[in-house]
């Protein structure tokens, strides 16, 4: 590999073989997956269920270790790092949104960006005003940031959610089935908003999903088929 092309690689997956325990046997769900996300792009992951798909993102967010192969995060080879550096990388460079919204309930959405900062050991003082900043952005009103989970729509949630999954500026964002919970127009209006944040933040983005009527703003489509990427 080249210096250039390293550079231009935030997520790096050469070769990667993941199997699970099944019976005196074992279940290959990721079988040499290689894959390769630039600063500013945004693949798409399609497949059928229990293709590989939740694999594919645990496996890139450095959570499970692959059988074989190697993940390059950030320009850092995961392979060989022991566990505490590895969950400090992917605490630094990963974000995470989920299919359902997991935020906290009894937490304004400013205060879900702030509970972050807190677990980091930061100063929630100095982190609120780019907290307000990164929700106005994403869509969210004044009031809207006031508000719990239970107060705000679906879309909105999702918004937080991916706000909160920016707030440590990652340069690698995974999105597991982001708009499963929302209507069409919604969901549109979600991936719309994945392809703004990609671009803006430079992050280099796989989005896992089943609606293929999503795909128009991905810079690339992958299709996961029995554990291999094509
Ligand atoms: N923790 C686990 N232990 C054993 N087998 C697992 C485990 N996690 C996943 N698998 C198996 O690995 C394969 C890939 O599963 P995975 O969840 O990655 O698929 P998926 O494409 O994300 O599916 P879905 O779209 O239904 O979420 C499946 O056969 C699944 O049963």
């Amino acid at each position: 590999m080249t210096a250039a092309t390293k550079t231009a690689t935030a997520l790096s997956l050469e070769s990667v073989t993941l199997t699970f325990p099944d019976g005196d046997r074992r279940l290959t769900a990721l079988d040499e997956v290689s894959l390769a996300v630039a600063p500013g792009e945004l693949v798409a992951v399609v497949g059928p269920s229990g293709s590989g798909k939740s694999s594919l993102l645990a496996v890139a967010s450095v959570l499970l270790r692959p059988d074989a192969g190697r993940v390059v995060l950030a320009g850092r080879d995961t392979a060989g790092m022991p566990d505490r550096e590895r969950t400090r990388l992917r605490r630094e460079q990963v974000g995470i949104v989920f299919q359902q919204s997991n935020l906290l309930p009894s937490l304004t959405a400013v205060e879900q960006l702030l509970a972050v900062e807190h677990l980091r050991g930061g100063s929630v003082r100095g982190a609120r005003a780019r907290a307000e900043e990164l929700l106005e952005s994403v869509g969210l009103g004044e009031a809207g940031r006031r508000r719990r989970p239970h107060r705000l729509s679906g879309g909105e949630r999702q918004r937080v959610n991916i706000a909160r999954a920016l707030f440590t500026g990652p340069s690698v964002l995974l999105v597991d089935e982001p708009t499963s919970a929302l209507d069409h127009e919604r969901g549109e209006q979600v991936v719309e908003l994945l392809a703004g944040v990609t671009r803006r933040h430079r992050t280099a983005t796989v989005l896992v999903t089943h609606d293929r009527g999503l795909l128009g703003r991905a810079d690339r489509v992958l299709t996961m088929r029995d554990g291999r990427l094509g």
